[in-house]
């Protein structure tokens, strides 16, 4: 039996035991709990039930690659970008670690509440999805009633110190500006945006604009539909750069930079699954990413996925 078990910042951690059930996104209905793949190809929703707490994990190994692969890998991707017409798309890879003998998941999920009280902090398990585990800083739409707020986030340093490159200003911006394009389509009012600022998720700094409308609460589903997956984990043009991610990334994304919440009339709650790991039998994969540009470096891009490895690795320890 596989478990569901969730933190919205500043509430009280939800849990429950069921199943993953494979659905489409047009079939969820009020009070799904959703997964999605980064690909939006497998939608899951989560059936409560009865039965003995169980962890099923993924059969085959992460897919890791050497941190000279990575640089082959990533330069081989940037090269196709001013052909293909490509502003901006995410590289991602795995980060593998071994599971230490008195690793608990259980463990690490409190940790990482306590750790980041603004995240929304994950571990999921199931026969069909495996098991995974995250704490993301990342909204994709939430709504009380017909007030909904999403929000663009990119852009990524160490520390308050460094300052903002005109990289990562133009990164986020590509973000903010797809946002409120795709909600002017979609004929939404009131529509606000506010920022860029800075937002400290416990482990590295982003830039945050955050992004007021309102529309009817039945609109959710087209939402998800239009904004995911918006440049902060794919790229601009939303197609060129899925199909790039396609050829040149080598693991399979799953649930990483999917969607992940819950959908409701009265109120939703639905992230995007960053800062995220699949959980094996012997080892963990961590998944993390960073936005590419013209600009990036191969080097740097690499030191910030390490850098945005911290939010997990700090509490597997
Ligand atoms: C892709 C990830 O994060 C996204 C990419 C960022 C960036 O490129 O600076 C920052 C935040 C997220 O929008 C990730 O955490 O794996």
């Amino acid at each position: 039996m596989g478990l569901l078990q969730y933190r919205i910042p500043g509430e009280e951690t939800f849990f429950a035991k069921g199943e993953w059930e494979l659905k489409t996104l047009a079939s969820l209905v009020e009070g799904d709990f959703v997964l999605t793949t980064f690909n939006k190809e497998e939608v899951y929703v989560f059936n409560e039930e009865d039965g003995e707490k169980n962890y099923s994990f993924h059969p085959e190994e992460p897919y890791a690659v050497s941190e000279q692969e990575y640089y082959a890998g990533l330069s081989a991707f940037k090269s196709e970008f001013e052909v293909r017409g490509i502003a901006k798309a995410i590289y991602s890879r795995i980060h593998k670690v071994e599971k230490s003998e008195d690793f608990k998941l259980e463990d690490a999920f409190n940790r990482l509440c306590e750790k980041y009280p603004n995240a929304f902090v994950y571990l999921i398990s199931g026969e069909n999805t495996g098991t995974w585990m995250g704490a993301t800083p990342e909204t994709l739409v939430s709504s009380k009633k017909n007030a909904f707020y999403t929000m663009s986030l990119a852009g990524t340093k160490k520390t308050k110190e460094l300052s903002w490159t005109q990289k990562e200003i133009e990164e986020q911006a590509f973000v903010t500006d797809f946002i409120l394009e795709k909600l002017r389509k979609a004929e939404v009012s009131n529509l606000q945006s506010d920022g860029p600022k800075d937002i400290f998720t416990g482990a590295v700094y982003h830039l945050k604009t955050d992004i007021t409308f309102s529309t009817p609460t039945e609109n959710i589903k087209q939402l998800v539909e239009v904004l995911h997956p918006t440049p902060a984990v794919c790229g601009v043009p939303t197609d060129k750069a899925l199909d790039l991610i396609a050829k040149h990334e080598e693991h399979s994304r799953g649930f990483y930079a999917g969607v992940i919440g819950r959908v409701g009339q009265e109120r939703c709650d639905l992230f995007v699954n960053l800062r995220c790991m699949q959980v094996f039998e012997n080892s963990l994969g961590l998944y993390v990413g960073g936005g590419i540009t013209k600009d990036s470096v191969v080097e740097a891009e690499y030191q910030e996925t390490i850098n945005k490895a911290q939010t997990l690795l700090r509490v597997l320890v």
